[in-house]
């Protein structure tokens, strides 16, 4: 029944969005609102198709004899008295089926957990929350603990999977808290803070919905692999308007893809390059050692450094941004340069006044400010700079590094010289941080019409696929199915591009996405150890009202300007005004793997406790000593007897960075499925991985190799091996060197 209504209402949202497609004409605000309709009935497809799988999940029976059915979305009786068919899982009323336990029922008498592939039930699970009837084996402190035992030990898929149906106490505390303030979510490997964090983002959306979907969530991953892993689980929970980005992608405009040494990174993610930045602006605004000569008209004018000198402290009295006070320092020169020319021109050659009045020496000033040779000693003097300009200068250049950067040593300055061509994702808080301190001048105000139309285009030809998909699922054998053939047939994205222009039809994603001064309604960051000085400060501009949700764990931070303290990061920004929550219980690593996690988790600290496992494996994880020339043979025989142990699993292998060239080779010959490189398919069943990339992810089978070099490869190391080690859910085997 749920299905069928499900049909319908993807049906009658598809058939809206091709009436709206199809319109044409009408006032500017006709067709605005029109716009706006096909955004919603856009995304009602969307999500009606994606709560597909497991759209029904729970039901509760409550002690006065009334059934609520869980699950993705609400369904609502539309014939009768608008009655919940189906009540959405964030809905206060379906908070009992995450809470209640035989200890405390909240009124509930049976929670019931279904099961389902495709449209079938296949199991389901019944607790009744009776003292006197729970089972004596029970594990206490969990909720739907058969469900939830058989989601954490089934194969994974290569790609994260939402855990609605089994959200656990401790967890739905900090997915259901409040909106506004910033909340910090400590938890060990495998507390499910990634998952929390997207359940989160759902919650957040569907309690403040009017607040937040004109601002935006923005949620931060620490790379494109993680990114991808778990780009499925805001649809499956009906949510398509979160901003998902990488820390290097939050500059609009810029893909920071290009790599550095670390050390590098370290040193550009420290919060004392504010003021080296704040130098290298100062830099650029130049006086010079001699005299310029400006000709104007066959006459040589001179600009003394004295007459520059009291323009640029003139202008930097302002205190206004770089570009913006280009104006000021202009008037000082010009002023400077007309009095020379009314001087030369206007001298009264019987000695009185000068015969120029002040409307001619006006004239003078606008016509200089017109001369080419005038603009290109401003454009020297004070140049107007872009973030990149600015930047990809000052690193191609070592006197100017020196003059920025006095406080670092020779060989830090060193680290950061370097030729332009790309960024890398420690530049891009710095080119937020130039961006600042330059001001926005009419070529960023371009950049960013350019950016939008490209997303623009990019929305056109979204709504146009999605009515193109509606077609096959909804209408196939329909009469109406005519009418929406047409749509597509009718209309380019180039005809819905021009329409969407006139209004800007952007989500607001979209538009946050282009606009580097957007203020989002609330920022999630995940694995937010990683986050350097620098990045905190990008992060917290794009959220001024400090509605955040910050989640991560200290122990497991690998960049060497990474956090150590949540309290050191967010002390500028929040100083003590921040929550902590902790999560405690380990639902991927099984105690037999956490037990090997622990004696490196004491290398880091001696006073850290990894998170209880939830669960035994029943395998103890194995450990081999190999010698280096037999490495390659021994991993991929390691791999392929792995590979043939799994069911529909995935095994991770994960290596040093420095072996991944070799290895890869080697595996791949052996196991030509294997993915390998920057940005593997997580699909595969085999996956090589170094450990930055394997950050967040999981597999049911990890081979860890070579963990000394691991340790060696950073002076984290041992953070990145405990990383490494925490990413089965059922199996682990070590190779080490001998
Ligand atoms: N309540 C739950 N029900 C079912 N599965 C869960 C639950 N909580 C966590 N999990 C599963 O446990 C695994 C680990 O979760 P997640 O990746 O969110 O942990 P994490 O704390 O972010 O780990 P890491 O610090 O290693 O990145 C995931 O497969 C997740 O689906």
């Amino acid at each position: 029944m749920l299905y069928g209504r499900l049909d319908g209402m993807r049906e009658q949202a598809a058939r809206r969005l091709a009436e709206e497609l199809h319109a044409t004409g009408g006032t500017l605000q006709a067709r605005s609102q029109r716009d706006s309709s096909v955004q919603m009935y856009a995304e009602q497809v969307e999500q009606f198709s994606a709560v597909e799988n497991g759209l029904c999940f729970g039901r509760l029976d409550t002690d006065d004899d009334v059934r609520h059915y869980i699950g993705r979305i609400g369904i609502f009786d539309t014939s009768g008295d608008y009655d919940p068919l189906l009540m959405d899982w964030r809905a206060p009323a379906a908070r009992a089926f995450y809470l209640a336990t035989a200890a405390n029922p909240q009124g509930v008498r049976r929670r019931r957990h279904l099961r389902t592939r495709q449209r079938k039930v296949t199991a389901l699970n019944d607790e009744v929350l009776d003292l006197s009837a729970a089972s004596p084996t029970a594990h206490e402190e969990l909720t739907g603990e058969a469900s939830l035992l058989a989601a954490l030990t089934a194969g994974r898929t290569g790609r994260m999977r939402d855990i609605v149906e089994t959200i656990q106490v401790e967890q739905d505390r900090i997915i259901r808290a409040d909106l506004p303030g910033t909340l910090v979510v400590q938890g060990g490997p495998g507390t499910g803070k990634t998952a929390v964090a997207l359940h989160r983002a759902a919650y957040l959306l569907y309690t403040h919905r009017s607040v937040l979907s004109s601002r935006g969530v923005l949620l931060v991953g620490p790379n494109e692999t993680f990114l991808r892993y778990i780009s499925q689980v805001l649809p499956a929970l009906a949510e398509t308007g979160v901003l998902l980005r990488t820390p290097g992608d939050l500059f609009p405009g810029v893909g920071a893809r290009r790599s550095e040494p670390a050390e590098a990174a370290a040193i550009k993610g420290r919060a004392g390059m504010v003021q080296v930045l704040a130098e290298a602006v100062r830099d650029r605004q130049w006086v010079p050692g001699e005299p310029l000569e400006i000709e104007v008209e066959r006459e040589v004018l001179r600009l003394d450094p004295e007459t520059v000198r009291a323009a640029r402290d003139r202008a930097r009295r302002t205190g206004r941004p770089h570009n913006l006070t280009r104006a000021v320092f202009d008037v000082e020169v010009v002023h400077a340069l007309a009095d020379q020319v009314a001087e030369r021109i206007g001298t009264d050659p019987l000695g009185g006044e000068n015969l120029l009045d002040e409307a001619d020496v006006a004239e003078i000033r606008r016509e200089l400010r017109e001369e080419p040779e005038v603009r290109a000693a401003l454009d020297q003097l004070w140049p107007v700079l872009t973030p990149q300009r600015l930047l990809a200068d000052l690193y191609a250049d070592p006197a100017r590094i020196a003059a920025a950067a006095p406080g670092l040593t020779d060989a830090e300055r060193a680290l950061l010289h370097r030729e332009p061509g790309g960024w890398t994702p420690a530049d891009v808080p710095l080119l937020d941080e130039a961006a600042e301190l330059l001001g926005e001048d009419d070529r960023t105000a371009a950049a960013r019409r350019q950016r939008i139309r490209a997303f623009q285009r990019e929305y056109a030809e979204g709504v146009l696929e999605i009515a193109r998909g509606s077609r096959s699922i909804d209408v196939e054998d329909e009469a109406e199915g005519g009418e929406i053939l047409g749509v597509t047939d009718l209309l380019d994205a180039d005809r819905l591009l021009e329409r969407q222009e006139e209004s800007d039809g952007l989500t607001t994603a979209q538009r946050a996405a282009a606009d580097r001064g957007w203020a989002f309604g609330h920022v999630i960051v995940d694995e937010a150890q990683e986050l350097s000085p620098m990045a905190w400060r990008l992060l917290m501009r794009r959220c001024p009202s400090r509605s955040m949700t910050i989640v991560g764990d200290v122990a497991q931070t690998g960049a060497l300007a990474g956090t150590p303290s949540w309290a050191d990061a967010l002390e500028p920004y929040v100083a003590q005004r921040w929550r902590l929550e902790e999560l405690t219980v380990s639902y991927r690593t099984p105690a037999e793997i956490m037990a090997v996690a622990a004696e490196v988790l004491t290398k880091i600290d001696p006073h850290l406790r990894p998170p209880r496992s939830v669960r035994e494996s029943g395998v103890p994880p194995w450990d081999r000593r190999v010698a280096e020339d037999r490495l390659a043979a021994e991993l991929t025989g390691a791999a392929v007897a792995e590979a043939a142990e799994l069911a529909d699993g995935r095994l991770g292998v994960i290596v040093p960075a420095g072996r991944v060239d070799e290895l890869g080779t080697a595996l791949v010959a052996a196991l030509p499925e294997a993915a390998v490189g920057e940005h593997p398919e997580l699909e595969s069943r085999v996956v090589m991985l170094t450990v930055g990339q394997a950050k967040g992810l999981e597999f049911d089978s990890v081979l860890v190799v070579d963990p000394e070099r691991i340790v060696a490869e950073s002076p984290r190391g041992h953070s990145d091996l405990y990383v490494a080690l925490t990413r089965a859910t059922q199996r682990l085997g070590i190779l080490r060197i001998n």
